[in-house]
């Protein structure tokens, strides 16, 4: 996907539109009003049309047959509901029941499902009937060719379940199309006293003929919780999709129309949210513009902020559609109809996510198309890579560099006149031998380089790069660096052996035997790397996880998965992208929450190398805001030497290694999304395992919820704190010496503190106490899924 591909614009057309284009002379080339009308739309340069299915009659039928008992006239009743059950068993249309009849109108057609239709009606027989209604007309649709339908919102917190059951059975009875739920991004009257006056449709009904725009969606929320009644309405419509999606088992098929009526706040934390959902359309109406100095319709700071982030996402692939509703209703004195989706497109071309993407050498536009694809981890010490692989590594501007600056400072430190010797342990296809060759000309040392390299591929593209361009300044060693020997010792040990989440491609196992050959005084490039975790909120890495699963079972061989076990799903994934594609992958429409300092594992740096057999982490995570966890993400941070590093922490990255194209996030995830309510914690246990063949990781989070006066109780065991359990916060099983300091790498993530915590609860001071309220299974037992090959 590239930028030639603008975000897409959808014209609302409404039953009113539909009538009056009747009432037109047909033309022969658009011989109905829905062909004059979406053929108008198209010359005004939208790219889809959306629009209501039914009309006014079907609402009236189905009304009078499954509402309107008049408890006056028995006869009449009787008639109705006898004429309601001949529908229930045959659900069926009458011609001037429906917008659509031909084929050809449906094309490009998005379908707006009756919005009067209550699937969650407290009344049961209302319910089960908007369910066959529901049923009736997605078939309907399916028979036209209809690819996506934008069901009526949730109204009732308390009957969402019963609203979230009926969408999976249409998801089940549907099996090709797509269901989109209209949903407010917030319930727009806990916000009403506080918003800007601006005009808004009628919020009173469905989509009647005389309506500018169906009307925004209001919810019924039970307020019992007093003071903080906004925060939690404020949440409570992501609440509402939390439960509907889950219920629809986190179906591919299901997305988000969010309702963008309501202006924005500029700044809300409860906004970020929703940019890891699967949003497929915005609903935008032109009563939602606000006129410029000048007349033009543009959008409020937020909602126009919000927009811009969106297009953002559709370069992760979410690519909602705006559906501009009330364009042609001359709401302002300006620009006419156009002005709506110009302004639109306008957004789009200044935002800086689009911007970046079509500059080239950013990560943005390097990463373009390969967002949020789930990739198994390289197993470069197991395998051998292929030569494209070596190529796309090569193609980071920023990594390289980096390293020449390390070496070069390490040159430029080392004591004495004496020639110094350099080792690069796993050369590939020696891109860091030359930038070793280059720091060492300008540091105007003397020096001298070994290369050693396990690929016997790769080992022919450096013979032939020893005879081309450096000659008897580089010594080639073909073997594995933890068995061979170097005919002397190193002052300088160079490596490039990490993955995503630091330790991942056995850089620890490999730089143990290599450092055989680095002096006790020498220095190690890199010097120490740190692992951190994040929980992390993304449908569509979740979905892709499930996807990896569902592959599983159709016998397709997935990296490090073991036949026969557990799916490969439930191991850990993502880092850099495969073979072909070593890319790297910015946290995007991963919504990267805080994260939290794992490990470190320090080399060299005049202290020898050790490795734990097992490394253990607990961390935990305080929330202030709720959200669901769908697992959690890794990367890394690298000292190489001095304040020189590598970084694609999300915040730390841009200040440590900008535009850095070579991992992207690992992504853990966790086999149901483990719910976590606003001001609840999340305990993370991670493991990093070994036997004589294999190295893996094992995770496991509890989540668990701060409440006030909560008694103690029997079950609060203490656990093991995690000082003890990570040996100190090194991974260095006996007290480590301190290394490597750094201004990035070493301090701990400030806003999130280490927990003593209990097994069930654990007490916080001030009476507030955390009550356990859910945990995940142990994932990658024995590395049954997911491992990586010694
Ligand atoms: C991630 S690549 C880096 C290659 C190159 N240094 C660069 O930065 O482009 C790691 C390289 O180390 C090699 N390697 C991994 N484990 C090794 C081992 N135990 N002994 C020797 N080479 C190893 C791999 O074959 C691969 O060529």
């Amino acid at each position: 996907m590239s930028w030639d591909n603008a975000a897409s614009i959808s014209a609302l057309l409404t039953l009113e539109d539909i009538a009056k284009a009747a009432r037109a002379p047909p033309k022969p080339d658009a011989p109905t009003p829905v062909l004059a009308l979406s053929a108008q739309a198209r010359s005004k340069g939208y790219d889809l049309v959306c629009l209501p299915l039914t009309t006014e009659n079907w609402k009236k039928r189905w009304t009078e047959m499954c509402l309107l008992p008049s408890g006056v006239d028995l006869d009449a009743d009787m008639a109705a509901e006898k004429r309601a059950e001949a529908w229930r068993a045959k659900p069926n249309f009458l011609l001037d029941e429906v917008t659509i009849t031909q084929l050809e109108e449906a094309e490009g057609v998005t379908a707006l499902i009756s919005e009067w239709l209550e699937l969650d009606a407290a009344d049961d027989w209302v319910r089960h009937d908007a369910e066959i209604a529901l049923q009736q007309e997605l078939a309907y649709a399916s028979y036209l060719n209809i690819q996506t339908a934008i069901l009526p919102p949730p109204r009732s917190r308390e009957y969402v379940s019963s609203y979230a059951r009926i969408v999976n059975a249409c998801l089940k009875n549907s099996p090709y199309m797509h269901l989109s739920i209209r949903l407010p991004i917030y319930n727009p009257s806990v916000l009403e006293n506080h918003l800007p006056s601006i005009p808004s449709p009628p919020l009173t009904g469905g989509l009647l003929p005389g309506s500018p725009t169906p009307s925004t969606p209001r919810l019924v929320i039970p307020d019992d919780r007093g003071s903080e009644a906004t925060s939690v309405n404020l949440d409570a419509t992501w609440e509402m999709w939390d439960v509907i999606r889950s219920i629809c088992d986190y179906s591919t098929r299901l997305s988000l129309t969010l309702d963008l009526t309501p202006p924005l706040p500029v700044k809300s934390g409860f906004l970020s949210k929703w940019k890891a959902e699967a949003i497929r359309h915005l609903f935008l109406p032109s009563s939602t513009f606000i006129a410029n100095t000048k007349g033009y319709p543009v959008l409020p700071k937020g909602t126009q902020s919000f927009i811009r982030e969106s297009m953002t996402a559709s370069i992760l692939c979410h690519r909602p559609v705006v559906i501009l509703a009330g364009a042609n209703l001359g709401l302002h004195s300006m620009g006419g109809e156009l002005a709506y989706s110009q302004y639109l497109r306008h957004l789009e071309k200044t935002s800086p996510a689009v911007q970046a993407a079509q500059t080239s050498g950013t990560v943005e536009n390097f990463a373009q198309g390969y967002q949020d694809y789930l990739q198994a981890p390289l197993q470069p010490l197991m395998d051998n890579l292929q030569s494209v692989t070596y190529q796309t590594f090569e193609q980071d501007p920023v990594k390289y560099h980096n390293y020449e600056e390390a070496i070069f400072q390490a040159l430029v430190d080392w004591p004495g006149e004496e020639t110094i010797i350099l080792c690069v342990a796993g050369a590939g296809r020696g891109p860091l031998v030359a930038r070793s060759l280059s720091a060492i000309e300008r540091s105007g040392r003397d020096a001298f380089v070994y290369a050693v390299e396990k690929n016997p591929n790769a080992y022919i593209t450096l013979q032939g790069r020893k005879e081309a361009e450096w000659g008897d300044r580089v010594t080639l060693i073909f073997g594995d660096m933890r068995f061979i020997e170097v005919p002397e010792e190193a002052d300088i040990l160079i490596s490039e052996l990490l993955g995503s989440f630091g330790d991942n491609e056995l850089s620890p196992e490999c730089l143990d035997g290599a450092m055989r050959f680095l002096k006790s005084d020498g220095i190690s490039i890199p010097s120490s790397y740190t692992a951190h975790l994040a929980p992390l909120q993304s449908s569509k890495l979740y979905n892709e996880a499930r996807a990896g699963k569902d592959e599983k079972k159709r016998g397709d061989a997935l990296c490090g998965h073991v036949p026969g076990c557990e799916p490969a799903f439930w191991g850990w994934w993502g880092a850099r992208m495969g073979d072909a594609d070593r890319r790297y992958k910015n946290a995007g429409s991963l919504n990267i929450r805080e994260g939290m300092r794992c490990w470190t594992s320090g080399l060299g740096f005049h202290s020898p190398i050790a490795i734990t057999r097992v490394r253990q982490s607990w961390i935990s995570l305080s929330r202030t805001l709720e959200y669901s966890s769908d697992g959690l993400a890794g990367y890394f941070e690298a000292v190489l030497y001095g304040n020189i590093g590598l970084s694609i922490h999300p915040h730390r990255k841009d200040r440590i290694s900008k535009d850095m194209l070579s991992w992207f996030p690992l992504f853990f995830p966790f086999k149901e999304p483990l719910y976590l309510p606003s001001n609840s914690e999340l305990k993370v246990s991670i493991w990093r395992l070994t036997n004589q063949r294999q190295v893996w990781y094992e995770w496991h989070a509890e989540a668990f919820m701060n409440v006030v006066g909560a008694p103690l109780t029997d079950s609060d065991v203490p656990m093991p704190s995690p000082r003890s359990a990570n040996g100190g916060g090194s991974l260095f099983g006996s007290p480590s010496p301190a290394r490597s300091p750094s201004p990035f790498v070493d301090g701990n993530d400030s806003a999130f503190e280490r927990r003593s915590f209990r097994r069930e609860s654990v007490e916080l001071g001030g009476g507030s106490r955390l009550i356990k309220i859910g945990h995940t299974s142990l994932h990658n037992p024995g590395g049954r899924s997911s491992w990586i090959g010694l």
